[in-house]
């Protein structure tokens, strides 16, 4: 996200522009049942097992090459599944479409199109040149491990994220990761989740179109690159969003969905500091737990500071995987430190391993981003978000909660937070946003 895009981050009111309680809840049903007090599930034990497991974690960012077979994408199972129209184009070549989101593939061999599911305009090579300036680096609004990123508008006036893989995309490693940010963000539609366009696969190009999310990165707004402080209660929010973003893809795709890489910069906030979470390069379709199995075995990915220790000694990925990186992303944002900081003194510089130590020491407020003020009534929150942690932080992923029991937990942490700070709640937001 550039300085360039000065529409964002600039915060004035925390609470003001957020939508209430009720408006937040993207699926009713899951939320359902009522928070039970979590501190009896609290162990001690847990803990010292957590920074044993933790410890060994961050050793290394494991990214090794992808050496699953896989077929081409044309002709993957998941997209068998969507029905087939014929290709208007030419011999050879077929056009797929998802059955309930209007989103085409287009191959012949070489060149796969799709157009944008609610865009009118069908994306094509000329298309994608023409709203980037040939891919003009003022058009350039980030870089990642897939590629390069650009803010464009259609002709129909949408306003798009063009990722743009780098040219190595079309090593079979890369290839397999292009295809399966496909197939699984072709699937999937939530309020939280970083809506896909399309994608056009062009000779050496490889292009997936989403939804441009102008606020920038959690991560960025934890390192104030924005100028404005986030305080507890937008970041209570930020954290449900995230769960009921994640307890969708667990739960209410047509497979369950493993995210692999749930961090804070991949999640994205909206002008209304809602979150939204990106970048299902690393994304997995589930075992299917009718069928008996239980895991999906794979090589490890995702990034270092988030992995589940679990996940790294078995290679068996499951959703339980996300609970763990998700428990990471609890801390960074009542501590706002990086999972690993490097320049720290050693017993600080795995931030799990620190903030969890301390919360088990009772002296879980020390912790707190130094940016948030203490108040009496931020405590109890405090305390409850770094209990969550300590549950998603489990070295056995049997004793982390589902994702939609963490939405629950922090749902009842928020009402409590309200409640607690009354009249105040918007005062206080309002105020430290301005510190
Ligand atoms: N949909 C989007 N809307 C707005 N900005 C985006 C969008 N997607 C990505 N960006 C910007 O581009 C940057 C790079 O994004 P990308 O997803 O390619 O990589 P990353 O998630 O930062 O890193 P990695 O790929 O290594 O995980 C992001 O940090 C963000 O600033």
């Amino acid at each position: 996200m550039t300085s360039s895009d000065s529409s964002h981050g600039r915060r004035n009111s925390s609470s003001s522009s957020r939508t209430s309680m009720q408006d937040r809840i993207p699926y009713s049903p899951a939320l359902s049942s009522a928070y039970s007090d979590t501190s009896s599930v609290r162990s001690r034990n847990s803990v010292a097992d957590a920074a044993r497991s933790i410890a060994g974690v961050f050793v290394s960012c494991f990214t090794p090459p992808e050496t699953k077979s896989s077929n081409s994408f044309a002709d993957s199972e998941e997209y068998r599944a969507h029905s087939v129209t014929s290709d208007a184009s030419g011999a050879g070549s077929e056009r797929r479409r998802s059955s309930n989101r209007g989103i085409y593939a287009h191959s012949n061999n070489s060149t796969h199109e799709r157009e944008p599911a609610g865009a009118t305009e069908k994306l094509t090579m000329e298309g994608i040149n023409r709203v980037t300036r040939n891919f003009s680096p003022s058009f350039k609004i980030g870089q990642g491990g897939f590629g390069t990123v650009y803010k464009a508008k259609l002709a129909d006036g949408t306003t798009v994220a063009i990722k743009r893989a780098k040219k190595s995309v079309y090593d079979k490693h890369l290839g397999v990761e292009f295809q399966s940010e496909i197939r699984t963000l072709a699937q999937v539609e939530h309020l939280n989740l970083v809506k896909f366009y399309g994608f056009l696969e062009h000779e050496d190009e490889r292009i997936v179109v989403v939804e441009y999310v102008p606020n920038g990165t959690l991560r960025e707004h934890l390192d104030c690159v924005h100028g404005n402080i986030l305080d507890l209660a937008a970041r209570l929010d930020i954290a449900i969003d995230v769960a009921h973003a994640i307890t969708y893809l667990h739960m209410y795709t047509d497979h369950p969905i493993i995210h692999r890489d749930i961090k804070s910069s991949n999640i994205l906030l909206t002008e209304n500091f809602r979150a939204k979470v990106a970048d299902f390069g690393f994304a997995r379709l589930a075992a299917d737990t009718d069928s008996g199995a239980t895991h999906v075995s794979t090589q490890v990915k995702g990034t270092a500071g988030y992995l589940d220790p679990e996940y790294l000694r078995t290679y068996q990925l499951t959703e339980k995987s996300d609970v763990y990186s998700f428990g990471v992303l609890l801390v960074e944002l009542v501590t706002g430190r990086r999972p690993i900081e490097a320049k720290r003194e050693l017993k600080e510089r795995i931030t799990v391993k620190w903030a969890m130590k301390k919360f088990d020491d009772g002296d879980a407020l020390s912790v707190l981003d130094p940016k948030l003020e203490h108040y009496a009534g931020n405590s109890l929150a405090i305390e409850k978000l770094l209990e969550l942690a300590l549950q998603c932080l489990a070295p056995r992923r049997q004793s982390r909660p589902s994702m939609r029991r963490c939405a629950e937990i922090l749902w009842s942490i928020r009402k409590d937070y309200k409640e607690l700070m009354g009249s105040d709640f918007r005062s206080f937001s309002t105020r430290s946003q301005r510190s």
